[in-house]
């Protein structure tokens, strides 16, 4: 019912999304265009300690040395720590756990795991096939349903392994109930996903769709969040994002009997740490070394580094791409405090709901698919320190671009970092040269499309739409169909590319509802994130959040999408491919000026400019099938 309320309120009273899209006309014809040049280095980023960089590579000890000082890049930067989430428990008892009956044998260890063979690197192929064996396991054991359990097969470059999501899940709910019973009074478990707005704290009326959004925490009102059970509810939406036996339904199920899963498990030590579920999911008994992971996807003399975060450093390794983040150190990196096992997991469990929504994945027939976020093939967990091959490739990058980030020379045998092995998404926007009003609109199309579909789907904001995380990379082929296909609500629709494909990334500031949690990062924690100068688009951007969220970043806001949305159009009138014409302008101009009537990347898909690039329509609820 709740559902059926929320439908209801999207997309102008629960009419079929995509009869709106369709129906509505305007767009506009191939245009002419230009490329745009790339944004000059900041000199005053570039502050830095020559001693970090020597005894590394002739060129950098050729460069002028500066001071040491705290980065000070707001807009790349966030410097509060610790992503925060909230549960949907609903029958929640915080019993110790009951022990599940282990009828069946966990699989043998391999032997050799993570041990170096004379010679070469080790075969890591190993200790993931077992681990995938133990996930398969468990979930055996604890859910009746059949499941498709992905299996590792040799050649890392090219496997995506189907993690499991539920079990996945599950591990993390028991870690964070048993934290909240022991250490932390404040975390707060909602009983129901779904609470009428009438009832916040936090009114959003200007913002949010009409009806039901997820739960907020009290904001100090003398309030206590409401706590609505809707028994027998179930996130159909949801439950196909994390997989056909994903928590939320043994949750809706189990409201009847009693769940041992919801339990808090006893002082025995079933709640396993952030970070041993963190081995688990990389399907590691123990860290690898950095060499280790990067020779399983190429040579290492291969390595180039490709970007740069706060937080991580992109290098290229074979067809991949892998995010190096340190995590869980005590030295800042970058003038940051490091990531936490913990929040790296969410990260992590953020990655792979979204990674459920890609086409490929499983169940062909999904109500909601779109392939507009990186996809996420492997993490890892390494320790020890920088490998000298990665070290090389910093500097080879660092010597062209102006690294703003610290030497990675520096850090100890004692550091871990995450390794995010995904697939290469191409160039940042911020280095891409659109060539006309077609890739322009193709760009936006597709950003939108993938918010609407994730928006749609689990409550997905990104949050931190810059330029730097959206990739684009451009398919040369004439000849090929250039074309995508998204599933909205049950319904397929092909959308013409002009043959650019896009990859939002980055996910540290979203928000997302996995389907029995919240997953988000309270921002209101970083005042600097704010405190960007007066016209700067970005700056301006997270100021708008704010003021939609009323600083409620548990809550959800579908129309921060559309702020970001409103940026992107900034950004490509901004830069502006050289022979972007005045009617171009005036087309951008005048959707940016619709936007800002929308409440949501969805309704942003249905704007004119897109009609002539959506194609045709097909309905893939298996209601909707023809009989056999
Ligand atoms: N999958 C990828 N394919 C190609 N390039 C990538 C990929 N992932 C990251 N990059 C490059 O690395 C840069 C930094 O990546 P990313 O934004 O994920 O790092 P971060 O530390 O999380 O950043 P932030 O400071 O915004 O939190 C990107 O702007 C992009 O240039």
């Amino acid at each position: 019912m709740a559902v059926a309320a929320r439908e209801g309120a999207r997309g102008g009273g629960g009419g079929d999304a995509w009869a709106e899209i369709l129906a509505s006309g305007g767009g506009g014809g191939p245009r002419i265009g230009a490329v745009y040049e790339r944004r000059r280095a900041q000199e005053a980023s570039r502050q830095r300690n020559a001693d970090a960089r020597g005894g590394f590579a002739a060129a950098v000890e050729n460069r002028p040395s500066f001071a040491p000082v705290k980065r000070t890049s707001w807009n790349r930067s966030l410097s509060i720590r610790g992503r925060e989430s909230i549960f949907f428990a609903p029958g929640t008892n915080l019993q110790p756990q009951q022990k599940l009956c282990r009828a069946l044998k966990r699989p043998p260890k391999p032997c050799n795991r993570v041990k170096k063979p004379l010679g070469g690197p080790p075969d890591l192929s190993k200790e993931k096939a077992y681990f995938e064996e133990v996930d398969a396991f468990e979930l055996m054991e604890e859910s009746p349903s059949p499941k498709n359990f992905g299996t590792w097969a040799g050649g890392m470059e090219q496997s995506t392994i189907l993690h499991d999501l539920p079990a996945i899940l599950e591990r993390w709910k028991i870690f964070k109930l048993a934290r909240c019973a022991t250490s932390n009074p404040l975390f707060n478990i909602m009983e129901t996903p779904l609470v009428p707005s009438v009832n916040s704290n936090c009114s959003t009326e200007n913002y949010s769709e009409k009806g039901y959004r997820t739960p907020e925490k009290d904001r100090g009102s003398g309030m206590h969040p409401t706590r609505t059970i809707l028994s027998g509810y179930t996130n159909e939406r949801t439950k196909n994002i994390a997989g056909e036996t994903s928590i939320v339904t043994s949750f809706s199920e189990l409201n009847i009997e009693e769940p041992p899963r919801t339990s808090i498990p006893s002082s025995s030590g079933e709640a396993l740490t952030a970070f041993a579920q963190l081995l688990m999911v990389c399907r590691q008994s123990a860290p690898a070394t950095l060499a280790d992971v990067f020779s399983a996807y190429c040579k290492l003399g291969s390595i180039v580094k490709l970007g740069e975060g706060t937080y991580g450093e992109a290098y290229r390794a074979g067809s991949t791409v892998c995010k190096v983040v340190p995590f869980d150190g005590d030295s800042l990196v970058n003038g940051e405090t490091q990531k936490k096992s913990e929040e790296v997991l969410e990260e992590a469990l953020l990655c792979l709901t979204l990674n459920n929504l890609r086409t490929g994945q499983r169940d062909k027939a999904k109500d909601y698919s779109c392939d507009g976020f990186i996809e996420t093939k492997e993490f890892w967990v390494c320790k020890g320190p920088y490998d000298p091959s990665l070290i090389s490739a910093w500097e080879d990058w660092d010597s062209k671009h102006e690294s703003e980030n610290d030497h990675p020379k520096d850090f100890s045998n004692d550091q871990h970092y995450i390794i995010f092995v995904q697939a290469d998404g191409g160039r940042d926007l911020e280095k891409f040269a659109l060539l006309d009003y077609n890739e322009a609109r193709s760009l936006l199309l597709q950003v939108t499309a993938s918010l609407a579909v994730a928006e749609s789907a689990c409550e997905f904001e990104h949050r931190d739409l810059h330029w730097g995380n959206i990739l684009l990379a451009r398919d040369e082929m004439s000849n090929k169909d250039h074309t995508m296909s998204i599933t909205l609500q049950g319904k397929r629709i092909r959308a013409r590319t002009f043959g650019l494909t896009i990859s939002i990334i980055d996910f540290t500031l979203s928000r997302i509802n996995t389907g029995n949690a919240i997953l988000f990062l309270d921002l209101s924690e970083d005042p600097d994130l704010f405190k960007g100068a007066k016209g700067d688009k970005q700056a301006e951007t997270y100021r708008k959040m704010k003021q939609i969220t009323k600083e409620c970043w548990e809550g959800s806001f579908p129309k921060t999408n559309v702020v970001w949305l409103i940026y992107l159009v900034d950004i490509v009138l901004q830069k502006k491919y050289e022979a972007c014409n005045s009617t171009d302008e005036r087309e951008l101009r005048s959707f940016k000026k619709r936007l800002s009537s929308c409440s949501s990347a969805r309704d942003c898909l249905a704007d004119p400019i897109f009609s002539d690039l959506l194609l045709e329509e097909e309905d893939v609820r298996p209601s909707a099938m023809p009989p056999l």
